[in-house]
C-alpha cells in the first residue's frame, strides 16, 4: 500500500540567523513530503540573493497537496515580517513575528492541516530583549497546546546506531536544576520517554539507562543525596510496572559504548549533562524532538549561528534529518505497527 503523502510545516526561525539560508536550500532537495515553509517571502528573496541561489516561491494552497520536488522551488505561507532583515544582526522588533510563525504552524498541526512541524533555530536572547519570557520551542510549544510536562530528546542522524538522549530538565539555569527533579516530575518525564519510544519509535520494552545527577552519581550520598532520595526510588517503582531502567549510574561512564550499546536512550538529568555528548557525536545531523506533545515536532541539533548568516557556509544536514525524521513519525503514526 503506498504511504499517504505527509504535509510537513517547516518555520524559518530568527531571520537574523540561518534558518532563512537553509530554507532557501532546502528549495534544492527533493523530499517524500509536502513542505510548507512559514516565514516572510521576500525575506526569503532576499536572502536567496545573497547566498546567489536560485529561489521561486509558491504560495501554500492548502488544498493542494504535491512531494517537494527539490527543483528550486518552495511552498510558502507568508508571515509578514515587521522590520527590515539583516543577516547576521538581530532585531528584538522581529521576535514578535518569529512567535507568530510557530503558532502558526502548531495551530495547523493541531487542527491535522499538517502532519508534523519542524523548526528552524530561534534565538531565545532576542526575544527575551523584546520582553517576552521564552526558554525555548520545547516550553513554548507545551504552553501552546496546554501540555502540563513534555520531554526534550535529541537523536543522533542515523538509524541503525542511534544514540538518543533525553533530558530531565530542560532550559534552565545550573543552580535551579536539583529542585527541579522531584519524584513526581521525573516519574512524568520517564513515562512520557517510554511511553513515546513504544507508540512514536516502535521501540518494544526500550531500555533506557538513567543518569545520576551528581559526581559518581553521589557516590552513596557522600557527594550529593539526590540518587537516594529522588532518583533510585522512582526508578524502583516504575521497574515495578516492567519499565527497562538502569541506574542511576555515574553520568561520566554511562556514555562509555559498552553502555550505550544495549541502550534505546539516556535520560540525562540536565541540558549540559546529556547534549555535550550527543552533540560531539552527532553536531550537524543531530535533531530534537519533543515527546509528549499532541503534534509531531523536530527540530535541528544547532543554533542561529549568527556568524554564518548569508554566507553560504553551513551544513544542511540537521535539517534535512529533522524532516526526515518528522515524516517517519508520520508514517508510524498513521501505521498500525506502532
Ligand atoms: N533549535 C533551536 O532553536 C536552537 C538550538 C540551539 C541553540 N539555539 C539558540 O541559538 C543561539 C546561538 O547558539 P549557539 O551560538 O550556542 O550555538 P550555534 O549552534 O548557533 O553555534 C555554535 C557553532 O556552530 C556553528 N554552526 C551552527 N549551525 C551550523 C550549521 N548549520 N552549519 C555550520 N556551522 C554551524 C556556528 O557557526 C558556531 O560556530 C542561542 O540563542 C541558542 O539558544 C536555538
Ligand atoms: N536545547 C536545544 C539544543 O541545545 O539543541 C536548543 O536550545 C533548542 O531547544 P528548543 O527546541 O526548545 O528551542
Amino acid at each position: 500500500m503506498t504511504k499517504p503523502l505527509p504535509r510537513i510545516v517547516v518555520t524559518a526561525g530568527e531571520p537574523a540567523g540561518i534558518g532563512p539560508d537553509l530554507c532557501v536550500m532546502l528549495a534544492a532537495k527533493p523530499l517524500d513530503a509536502q513542505l510548507v515553509v512559514v516565514a516572510d517571502t521576500e525575506m526569503l528573496h532576499a536572502r536567496a540573493q545573497a547566498l546567489k541561489l536560485p529561489l521561486q516561491t509558491v504560495a501554500y494552497d492548502a488544498n493542494t497537496r504535491q512531494p517537494h520536488l527539490g527543483n528550486g522551488s518552495l511552498t510558502v505561507l507568508h508571515q509578514a515580517i515587521h522590520q527590515p532583515v539583516i543577516a547576521g544582526q538581530l532585531n528584538a522588533n522581529n521576535s514578535g513575528y518569529v512567535l507568530e510563525t510557530l503558532k502558526t504552524a502548531a495551530a495547523g498541526c493541531v487542527q491535522a492541516e499538517f502532519d508534523a512541524m519542524v523548526t528552524a533555530p530561534v534565538h531565545k536572547g532576542i526575544i527575551n530583549d523584546a520582553g517576552i519570557t521564552f526558554s525555548g520551542h520545547t516550553e513554548f510549544l507545551a504552553e501552546l497546546t496546554h501540555t502540563p510536562q513534555v520531554v526534550m530528546m535529541l537523536v543522533s542522524g542515523h538509524q541503525a546506531d542511534s544514540m538518543r538522549v533525553a533530558l530531565a530538565t530542560t532550559h534552565l539555569a545550573l543552580k535551579d536544576v536539583p529542585d527541579a527533579i522531584t519524584k513526581p516530575s521525573l516519574e512524568t518525564t520517564i513515562r512520557i520517554l517510554h511511553h513515546d519510544l513504544v507508540n512514536k519509535f516502535g521501540i518494544q520494552n526500550p531500555r533506557i539507562l538513567v543518569a545520576g545527577l551528581n559526581p559518581h552519581a553521589g557516590e552513596d550520598g557522600y557527594l550529593g543525596r539526590e540518587e537516594i532520595d529522588v532518583i533510585n526510588p522512582v526508578l524502583a517503582k516504575l521497574r515495578k510496572e516492567g519499565m527497562n531502567l538502569i541506574g542511576a549510574l555515574p553520568a561520566d561512564t554511562l556514555f562509555a559504548k559498552h553502555h550505550l550499546k544495549h541502550a534505546d536512550a539516556v535520560l540525562a538529568m540536565y541540558h549540559d549533562q546529556g547534549l555535550p555528548v550527543l552533540k560531539h557525536a552527532s553536531f550537524g545531523e543531530g535533531v530534537n524532538v519533543t515527546l509528549g506533545l499532541p503534534i509531531i515536532r523536530t527540530s535541528v541539533d544547532h543554533g542561529t549561528a549568527l556568524d554564518l548568516a548569508g554566507t553560504g557556509k553551513i551544513e544542511i544536514g540537521s535539517l534535512l534529518a529533522a524532516i526526515e525524521l518528522a515524516i517517519q513519525l508520520t508514517h508510524n503514526k498513521t501505521s498500525s505497527t506502532v
